[in-house]
């Protein structure tokens, strides 16, 4: 009796199904080796790029810029560190400085001082940072400033102010630094967005717009340089423990001063620049760096806006200042 399918007098056609199937198997088991070999190939020739690699990074005078700036640099980068405090950036440059790291090859950075926020300085500052080692390979548009207020209350140069910095300021290093990267059909931009590039909290109206129209503008630039070699990541991050919140502008243009608890309590700024190495390393494109809710939220705008533009009414009538009732 056949064993396998216990039919009488089959054992012999029985056995030659086996034997093609175990074939197939071997077949299949070897074309997932050779996958896996040429993923982990891939991944070494991709992990080793950074080595050398000639990488911008602006605000890397604090949190998560200069988070970027310690883990870029002790991948080997050569780095152009920019923000527009000279003497803060200085005092980055020499903590690298001072800190080689295992047996990588490091470089000792170069800084780059100046405002994003105005608009007659970043291209003399994109030649500067193309005179430092004569091309970019990767650019890191970091610097930003947060916003908290309530539409009805902000001055409209407050709007502007905001987006000259986290918008058009990068916009504008990108359109500087980005014909050198197509001429030597190389390059990499990234754009740290937010959780809030993607959906719109009350309160926030500056931030989000800003940070919606760098999701669209990296997006728009990714599908258009791609042909030419130049590969774009956008960084999306929930809550980071940096100084963000304390350096946020309100709706008169006054500074906030205070450290919210969810900025407080939000991730390692380290992890989230391990998390951009990681991205710079994959070439990934879109990569968002948040907790469940988040997360969900971010479906659910999509999915289901009423519901989400519901939500966020009531958490807007929950925040409301007793002043606007
Ligand atoms: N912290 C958080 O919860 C989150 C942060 N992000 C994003 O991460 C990025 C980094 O912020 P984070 O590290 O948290 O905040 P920080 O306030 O610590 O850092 C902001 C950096 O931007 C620089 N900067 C600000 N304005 C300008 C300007 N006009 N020109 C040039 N540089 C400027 C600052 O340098 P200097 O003042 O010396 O010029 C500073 O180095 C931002 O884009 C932010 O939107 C995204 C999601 C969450
Ligand atoms: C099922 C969905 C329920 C809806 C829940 C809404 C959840 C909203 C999550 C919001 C996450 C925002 C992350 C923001 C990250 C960021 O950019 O922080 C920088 C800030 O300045 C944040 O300012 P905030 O005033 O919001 O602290």
């Amino acid at each position: 009796m056949c064993f396998p399918c216990t039919k009488k007098n089959h054992l012999k056609r029985c056995k030659s199904a086996m034997d093609r199937a175990a074939g197939v198997l071997q077949l299949a088991l070897a074309g997932a080796g050779v996958l896996l070999l040429y993923r982990i190939l891939v991944r070494l020739r991709a992990e080793a790029s950074l080595q050398d690699a000639v990488v911008v990074i602006t605000g890397a005078s604090s949190g998560l810029g200069k988070e970027c700036a310690r883990v870029f640099h002790a991948a080997g980068a050569r780095l152009v560190l920019c923000g527009r405090d000279a003497a803060r950036l200085q005092q980055v440059v020499q903590e690298l400085a001072a800190n080689p790291t295992g047996s990588q090859q490091t470089y000792a950075p170069v800084a780059v001082a100046f405002d994003l926020a105005d608009r007659h300085t970043v291209d003399t500052a994109a030649e500067d940072i193309l005179r430092c080692y004569g091309h970019v390979d990767v650019l890191i548009n970091n610097a930003g400033i947060s916003y908290r207020g309530a539409i009805l209350d902000t001055d409209i140069s407050v709007q502007r102010d905001v987006m000259e910095t986290n918008y058009f300021g990068p916009v504008a290093l990108t359109q500087a630094l980005l014909p050198s990267m197509v001429r030597r059909r190389s390059g990499h931009i990234v754009a740290v967005s937010s959780v809030q590039g993607k959906i719109a909290i009350p309160y926030r109206s500056a931030y989000a717009a800003s940070k919606h129209a760098t999701q669209a503008y990296f997006d728009c630039l990714r599908a258009e340089v791609e042909r030419c070699g130049v590969r774009v990541s956008v960084i999306s991050p929930g809550y980071i423990r940096t100084n963000l919140s304390i350096n946020a502008v309100t709706g008169d243009g006054s500074k906030y001063g205070v450290l919210d608890k969810n900025t407080a309590q939000g991730r390692d700024p380290t992890d989230v620049a391990r998390a951009v190495l990681k991205a710079v390393r994959q070439r990934s494109s879109d990569v968002i760096l948040a907790g469940p809710l988040p997360s969900l939220a971010i479906y659910l705008r999509t999915l289901w806006p009423a519901l989400f533009f519901k939500l966020m009414a009531s958490r807007a009538r929950k925040e409301q200042k007793p002043k606007d009732e």
